[in-house]
């Protein structure tokens, strides 16, 4: 019945944005590829730190030199759906020669499909995150958008509808002060110091936290983002140096794959203080073994973990154990799906301002009406658009380099 009813894809093709071979600062999905003089390139620790020559930015080490991927599905009514993430040209590669066997000819409707056997298809060389599921993902957000498009629904209603009426953030930037005068719950600093710095490192960290809790008095929460540079021993120290200072969880610490180690970091962190991580896991698997460890908040990034077909599995794992799943910041593609999910009362925003001192949209400048949290909220009305809600802005020079 549905097949005579919704339309069968015709085309996908892929396209891409900024990453290594384009000027600095594209923006996009690849929101680490900012202008000189952004917060989110200064001197933030990372497992490069340890490395002088690539302590003091992270651009220098090539975090930006994937650039933005965008996927275009059109079906055969002509109703075009979109997404994007970041993999730029590699993940065009893999789209145009690859997955687009499994995409054209199907309905719109058969994203479990497609998704499915995206998966098992790569299995042989995609591991267990990365660059090809971040590709994965793209191409089954573009599906969502798709399904959402030619049934003229937001996915949020595709999904079950919404379970609050609007979504809370938490700011992630340098200057939680400035997020809680604009409204947010909380804000998440980078850490500036790892393992190689020592106790120095240990200290100064604190003091960062110290110096934010005078500013942002006794209740605004306040946490860190190790982003894979710390060793359990750093990490409990930090933990604990920062306790006084009420800091509400400790994030990424270890590199993704070391399950042990988080499961101790949790044991050692200070009773009442969140252990979190997941957005540089990929695969459902790895979020299993993640919940196993028993960190408090999984954060997959739904641009990045299989896509919103498989960060509806990984919050089903999350609840079922009493854990929290708060994806890692991915604009409308977090939205739509946290704003179902019971285990995630707030969210994430990453702001994307060079100063922190103003909300940006998260992928600006690839996305037209891309929605920015007012007071730290984005209420429910505001998704109401068909598919995803946003359009791409045709200002932004796209790149084609492959055709099937
Ligand atoms: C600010 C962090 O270092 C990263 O840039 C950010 O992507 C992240 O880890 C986050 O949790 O938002
Ligand atoms: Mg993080």
């Amino acid at each position: 019945m549905e097949s005579k009813v919704l339309p069968k894809i015709k085309e996908i093709r892929a396209y891409f944005m900024g990453g290594a071979t384009a000027e600095k600062g594209s923006g996009g999905a690849d929101y680490h590829d900012q202008q000189e003089k952004h917060w989110i390139d200064d001197k933030i620790c990372t497992p490069m730190s340890k490395y002088k020559e690539y302590e003091q930015s992270r651009q220098s080490f090539g975090i930006n030199v994937l650039g933005t991927l965008v996927v275009e599905i059109e079906a055969d009514n002509g109703v075009t759906g979109f997404a994007v993430s970041t993999a730029g040209e590699m993940g065009c590669f893999i789209v145009e020669k690859h997955l687009n066997r499994f995409i054209e000819g199907r309905c719109v409707s058969e994203i479990k499909l497609i998704h499915d056997q995206m998966l098992r298809s790569s299995m042989y060389y995609a591991g267990s995150g990365g660059l090809v599921m971040n590709t994965i993902s793209c191409v089954d957000l573009a599906l969502w958008d798709l399904f959402g498009k030619c049934t003229q629904l937001p996915v949020y209603k595709l999904l079950g509808g919404a379970v609050r009426d609007e979504i809370q953030f938490y700011a992630t930037g340098s200057r939680p002060d400035l997020a809680k005068e604009m409204g947010f719950i909380g804000g998440k600093m980078p850490t500036h110091f790892g393992p190689h710095d020592g106790d120095h490192g240990v200290r100064e960290t604190a003091a960062m936290v110290a110096d934010m809790r005078e500013k942002c008095g006794p209740d605004f929460w306040l946490m860190l983002d190790g982003w894979m540079s710390m060793d359990v021993n750093f990490a409990t120290k930090v933990a604990h140096a920062c306790a006084p200072y009420n800091l509400k969880w400790i994030e990424e610490c270890l590199p993704p794959q070391q399950y042990d180690g988080y499961r101790e970091i949790k044991r050692n962190a200070p009773a009442g203080m969140m252990v979190t991580t997941g957005e540089h896991h990929g695969t459902l698997e790895s979020f299993q073994t993640l919940s196993e460890t028993g960190v408090d908040i999984m954060q997959p990034d739904v641009g990045w973990c299989g896509g919103l077909t498989t960060l509806l599995e990984i919050a089903a794992i999350a609840k079922a154990k009493g854990q929290l799943v708060v994806p890692h910041g991915s604009s409308v593609y977090s939205h739509h799906a946290v704003i179902t999910f019971t285990n995630t009362p707030f969210s994430e925003f990453l702001m994307t301002s060079p100063n922190a001192d103003h909300t940006r949209a998260q992928f600006a400048p690839i996305l037209l009406d891309e929605p920015v949290p007012v007071n730290g909220r984005i209420h429910k009305s505001v998704l109401d658009k068909p598919g995803f809600g946003v359009e791409l802005n045709p200002e932004c020079k796209l790149t084609r380099p492959y055709q099937h």
